[in-house]
Parts: structure tokens; sequence; C-alpha cells
């Protein structure tokens, strides 16, 4: 007699959950782990900002990579700019001493912010920092300070240029390798008004009782998105392709042409402004048998009471030779690679109360 087995579990029987819009700040806040906040740059400046980003954009690059046996190409250009320090200390050679690696390949080292960003940032900072004082910290957040003793700095800036309907970026989450876990990154959007799309990964102990919600969220010209602390580890994102949009009609003219009135645009300009950690820098980061840096990755599938319990290091060096990399794999190890210091070691290094 054959033994009866259950049925396999199915995911069928669990409910479709419809797509969300959260059209503005209060709803960002309540369904998701990041912020929204409007209008954030004077006007002119943001304005300003958009123009200079879209000029730069014309030599900004469609990235590449390998998957599987095929050359993949982002549909969307992209460009990458850091700061003239690390803005942990006021050392203005870690531009040259850093080795910035993109996709597996090694890169020049990136422009500096153009004045107009620069000029930006310091409004990010400042809002980025008042939001994180009102917040719970993660354990294996960054818990060191800028050099002006801030709690979040932005030391490197990833911008991205979507021209029309079409352009797009798939669901991801942002490479982990120079953040660190749990990190904050804060994004600018300028221009027409596109879709930011975001998916919670259900852990694998969830996926039978329940389903992913997609959540849209309409992100306007001078709109700030932060997505905070254990954002990259529990969500995925995405600007997804869309049928129609509003053209972007700017306030001002563009600065060499004053004299002709400004020109709508169907162009978003998006920069997300990011901090690499100090005990997270380039000379620190391990490297696979094909001797290239490995990249981070959070074990998105198995979180418990909500948190991702391992982060590994893992080749990457299949994205550009040829799709082919080794079989490297290793669980990242926080103290044993003396990264350091997280809110977890300053926590219990507090006195215990009552003690
Ligand atoms: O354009 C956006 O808002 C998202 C960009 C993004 O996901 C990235 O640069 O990693
Ligand atoms: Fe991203």
């Amino acid at each position: 007699m054959s033994v009866l087995r259950p049925p396999p579990s199915s995911t069928r029987s669990v409910p479709r959950l419809l797509p969300l819009t959260l059209s503005n700040p209060s709803m960002v806040a309540q369904h998701t782990p990041c912020t929204m906040h409007l209008s954030i740059l004077p006007p002119e400046l943001a304005c300003r900002l958009f123009y200079t980003m879209l000029d730069l954009s014309q030599s900004w690059k469609r990235n590449q990579w390998w998957l599987f046996d095929r050359v993949v190409e982002s549909p969307h250009r992209t460009s990458f700019y850091a700061r003239k320090t690390d803005g942990v200390e006021s050392n203005e050679s870690w531009q040259e001493a850093a080795q910035y690696w993109y996709n597996g390949r090694q890169t020049d080292p990136p422009e500096v912010f153009p004045d107009a960003m620069e000029e930006a940032c310091a409004y990010v900072e400042r809002i980025v920092n008042n939001e994180m004082q009102g917040r719970p910290r993660l354990p294996l957040e960054w818990a060191g300070s800028g050099t002006e003793g801030q709690t979040w700095r932005a030391n490197v800036a990833a911008s991205n240029c979507y021209e029309g309907t079409k352009e797009s970026v798939g669901f991801h989450s942002d490479q982990l390798t120079y953040l660190g876990p749990c990190p904050t990154i804060a994004s600018l959007s300028l221009g027409t008004t596109r879709i930011f799309r975001l998916r919670e990964v259900v852990p694998s102990e969830e996926i039978h009782s329940r389903k992913a919600q997609t959540l849209n969220i309409p992100l306007p010209h001078n709109s700030l998105i932060i997505m905070h602390a254990g954002t990259q580890e529990n969500f995925k994102h995405s600007i997804p392709p869309q049928p129609t949009l509003d053209l972007y009609r700017p306030l001002f003219p563009h600065p060499s042409r004053l004299e002709s009135p400004p020109e709508p645009s169907n162009c978003r300009v998006n920069i997300t402004f990011r901090f690499y950690r100090p005990d997270f820098r380039p000379q620190s980061i391990p490297r696979c048998n094909c001797g290239v840096p490995t990249i981070l990755r959070p074990d998105m599938k198995n979180r418990h009471d909500g948190k991702v319990d391992k982060y590994w290091w893992a080749c990457y060096a299949g994205a550009q030779n040829e799709g082919k990399g080794c079989s490297f794999w290793r669980v990242m190890d926080m103290e044993a690679e003396g990264r350091s210091p997280t809110i977890s070691d300053v926590q219990s290094n507090e006195p215990q109360r009552g003690s």
C-alpha cells in the first residue's frame, strides 16, 4: 500500500492583492519603509539641476551585463558621481584610492558632483538626517557620523535618465557591496512624473499564507523618496514603462537659452544619493576565485521577525566575463571581517539600565 502524502502545498489559494497607488506622503509612510517629501528644493534650483543633468545625460551610458549566455542592456541611461571627500574623513584622495567596480568591471574614477548637485545635496542631507532622527535604527546600520557630526551623508550618487514612456528599470534591490547592510538611500526625481514601483519579497516561510502587493508611487518633479534602512533587504523596486506620461513644463528657461521660452520635456532624471560606508571600503571587499570583487547580497527570502538573517558575498565576474563566473560564495561575518561601528556595537557598549 502506498503511503498517502499530503497534497503539494500550493500558493494558488492565497488571494492576489490588487496594486495600490500611494499618492501622498502619508500613504507612502503607512505602507512602505520609505518616506516621500514634496517640493524639496527651491524651484529655481530644481529646474537648474534638471537642465544640468539632462545636458550631462547626453554622454551617459546604458549599462551592459551578461545574463546567462547573452548581453543585456539597461533600457535607460545612467552615470555615477562621487563627492570630493568620503564625508567621514576630510581626505580628498579617496577617489583615487578607491577602485570602483560596476557589474564586475573596473571603471574609471567617477566624476565629482556638479555644482547644482552639491547645492541640492545639502537640502537632501538635511531632510534625511531629520527623518532618521525620528526613526528606530536597525542593528547593522552604520553608527559613525559624518565630518560635521551628522548621522547620514551622501558621498556618491547614481543618476538615471528615462526618456519617453518606454525607458525603464526592472525590479531589483540595490547592491549592498559598498553600502553595507541596511543602507539609507535618498532618491530625487526631476522632470516628468514617473511611477516608482515597490514590491515586497515575501519570506519563504510566509509564501503559503500571503502574496506581495504591488505599490505604485507617482514621483513628481522635485520630490524625494527616502528608502530607509531595510528597504533593500525586504523590497524590490522598479520604474516600469507606462502607456502615457504628462510632459514636464519647466518654470524657467534653460540657462544657456534665456531668450527662448522653456520647452516641455518627456524626460525624468533621477539622482540617488548614497553613502559608501568606510567599513565597506573597496579595499576590504573579498575577491572571488576570478580575482574580481564579490558583491554583497541579502538573503531576502529567509527573514524572521521582519529581519534578514544573512548576507553573503558572491562571485559577480559572470556579469562581464561572457557569463562565466566561479562558485565563490561566503556568508558575511561583520565581526570577523572587522566591520564597525554598527548600531548594535554602540548599543551593546551602552551601560545597562539599573546596573
Ligand atoms: O529612477 C529611479 O527612481 C530608481 C533608480 C534606481 O533604482 C537605481 O538607480 O538603483
Ligand atoms: Fe535601485
